[in-house]
């Protein structure tokens, strides 16, 4: 959650800087990303499509128990759930922290429902045993080659309760398939169905209503639940 509110671009240059950054050293790239701020997913700001989704009463989200992922304030103040935001660079739990301390009023319902704890998604266990209630991505997916996407998706059917929703905010749309390497990695909403595997139904599938200037077309909004 980065504090400027433009509504950053993807500018090749930095891009390509970040890919070579995660080819240099894959433990710690996402660390060096971060301190140079070659964030561009990070509009410093709530998504507002998942916020749409949120106060649309379009899906039976849970209000009580556990969630994970990214925005975990709005999802912590809108469905008043505890919230952890798992991250495996410091500087960007750090970020994160830093801005809990100013969260806005119509937010702060939120204040004692959030925690950012470091780790890797790929070897994380929920520590009490307790799998989570909704799950939501955002750019993650997209963080990493296709080869890893089954992994992705046996991590989070691992993770989640069943019943529980994972929201899928897909973006960024409409990357060249042809001579093209990530991240972003190029993504369509079908690609996260093999991943996820059997035993789960989509509940939702919006293009969303209320896109940030520069994104149109880029957005969809999908929702999932364990069966
Ligand atoms: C493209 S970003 C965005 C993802 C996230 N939803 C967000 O909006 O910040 C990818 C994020 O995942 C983090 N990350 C990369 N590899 C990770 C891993 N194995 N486990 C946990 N976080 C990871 C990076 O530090 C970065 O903040």
């Amino acid at each position: 959650m980065a504090s400027s509110k433009h509504v950053p671009t993807m500018r090749n240059d930095d891009r390509l800087v970040a890919r070579k950054l995660l080819q240099d050293n894959p433990m710690h790239g996402w660390d060096e990303i971060w301190k140079k701020r070659l964030t561009f997913w990070d509009v410093g700001d709530v998504q507002l499509a998942l916020q749409e989704l949120l106060q649309s009463g379009s899906v039976d989200f849970p209000r009580t128990g556990r969630a994970l992922g990214y925005d975990a304030v709005l999802i912590a103040a809108k469905l008043g759930l505890e919230t952890v935001g798992l991250d495996i660079s410091p500087v960007g739990l750090q970020n994160a922290r830093d801005k809990l301390k100013s969260i806005p009023e119509d937010l702060s319902s939120a204040i004692g429902k959030v925690t950012f704890d470091e780790a890797d998604f790929f070897t994380y266990s929920v520590p009490d045993g307790q799998n989570y209630d909704v799950i939501y991505d955002y750019t993650f997916f997209v963080a990493f080659p296709p080869e890893r996407r089954n992994e992705w998706g046996r991590q989070i059917s691992a993770l989640i309760k069943p019943g529980g929703y994972l929201i899928t905010l897909i973006f960024p749309l409409g990357l060249p398939l042809e001579d093209y390497h990530g991240p972003p990695f190029h993504v369509e909403p079908e690609d996260y169905i093999e991943p996820l595997g059997q035993g789960w139904e989509k509940v939702y599938d919006k293009i969303p209503g209320i896109v940030r200037e520069g994104r149109e077309g880029t957005e969809r909004m999908v929702v999932w639940r364990r069966i």
